[in-house]
């Protein structure tokens, strides 16, 4: 059945973001509330992991397009709710990083981010998935697993939040001695920073795969085994400028899949939330996937 792009399911996530403020219903009603023939429903989540049961039952009611309202935690979530539905997903970002709306060139205005959905553009992406765990803009272990786990456990959220997390437990993290297997290839390394990336960045323009292209059948792998302060300072310096290939601070496969294994329990983080530990993981592409609406400059 052909999904009616006319039908708008908005999963809002009510805690994700530093604005409390937001006027969901109000935006919609100025900017769709005109349009006859588009029907739209708002379900605000009330615990975490139900965006996706949310979003699983409206792609079954018939909804066209499920928009994840929040950052790339709730994206997550509605993404694995719309898998295998045929209901495209939207975003309207109101995280902190909202890496994959970055990645897809959705506005990151609210009221430009709902205009897109009037007419929404739809292309199908790849989807990771570590351990057979969906994600969608990035994946991880080492130093950004460990730090997602402890912003989880801060109190607050926000960018700010984040950085201090991230300055207080830089030097108090130990790489992890991991072995990989990618493309035939073995290779046995400390692990500080493996990320597995479907998108370019982790959010707020941090890219640590500058050449991601979500739509090309491949994850891109970055390596960065350790970090000493004068790599630490190149790898945040890169992570800005978008150079961080070309830095000599880190190191890059493109793969469909990747083995790790450990002899300790590596945390792993989905999208940038703390997700488990396991020794031994697995993680895989499943090209072009997910409908997402995109925005007018994305290219790939
Ligand atoms: N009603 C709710 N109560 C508590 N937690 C929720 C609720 N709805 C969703 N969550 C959880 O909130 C977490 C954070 O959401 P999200 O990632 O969207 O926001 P963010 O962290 O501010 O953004 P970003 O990931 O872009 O930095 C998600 O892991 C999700 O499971």
């Amino acid at each position: 059945m052909t999904p009616n792009y006319s039908r708008l399911c908005f999963i809002f996530n009510p805690i994700s973001g530093t604005n409390r403020r937001f006027d969901l219903r109000g935006l919609l009603h100025r900017q769709l509330g005109s349009i006859s023939g588009l029907h739209y429903e708002v379900r605000p989540t009330e615990y975490a992991g139900h965006a996706e049961e949310l979003a699983r039952s409206a792609a079954t009611e018939g909804f066209g397009v499920v928009v994840a309202v929040g950052g790339d935690g709730t994206v997550n979530e509605v993404g694995r709710g719309l898998l295998g539905t045929g209901a495209a997903m939207g975003v309207l970002p109101r995280g902190s990083g909202n890496g994959l709306a970055r990645h897809l060139g959705i506005p990151l205005t609210p009221a430009a981010a709902v205009d897109l959905l009037r007419k929404p553009r739809v292309l199908p992406i790849d989807v990771g998935r570590l351990n057979g765990k969906p994600f969608f803009c990035t994946a991880g272990l080492g130093f950004d697993a460990h730090v997602s786990r402890c912003f989880a456990e801060a109190g607050t959220r926000g960018l700010a939040t984040y950085v201090r997390v991230a300055l207080r437990e830089y030097g108090r993290y130990q790489a992890t001695p991991i072995d990989i297997e990618v493309n035939n290839q073995h290779i046995s390394t400390d692990c500080y920073v493996l990320a597995f990336a479907n998108a370019a960045q982790y959010g707020n323009n941090a890219y640590i795969a500058p050449l991601a292209n979500i739509r090309d059948g491949l994850l891109d792998l970055c390596l960065i085994d350790q970090m000493p302060l004068s790599r630490a300072m190149r790898v945040a310096y890169g992570l800005a400028a978008g150079d961080l290939p070309t830095s000599g601070a880190a190191t890059y496969h493109t793969a469909q899949t990747v083995r790790v294994s450990s002899k300790q329990p590596l945390g792993f983080h989905l999208d940038g939330d703390f997700a488990g530990e396991a020794t031994n993981i697995a993680v895989v592409i499943e090209p072009l996937a997910l409908p997402v609406v995109v925005g007018t400059s994305f290219k790939q």
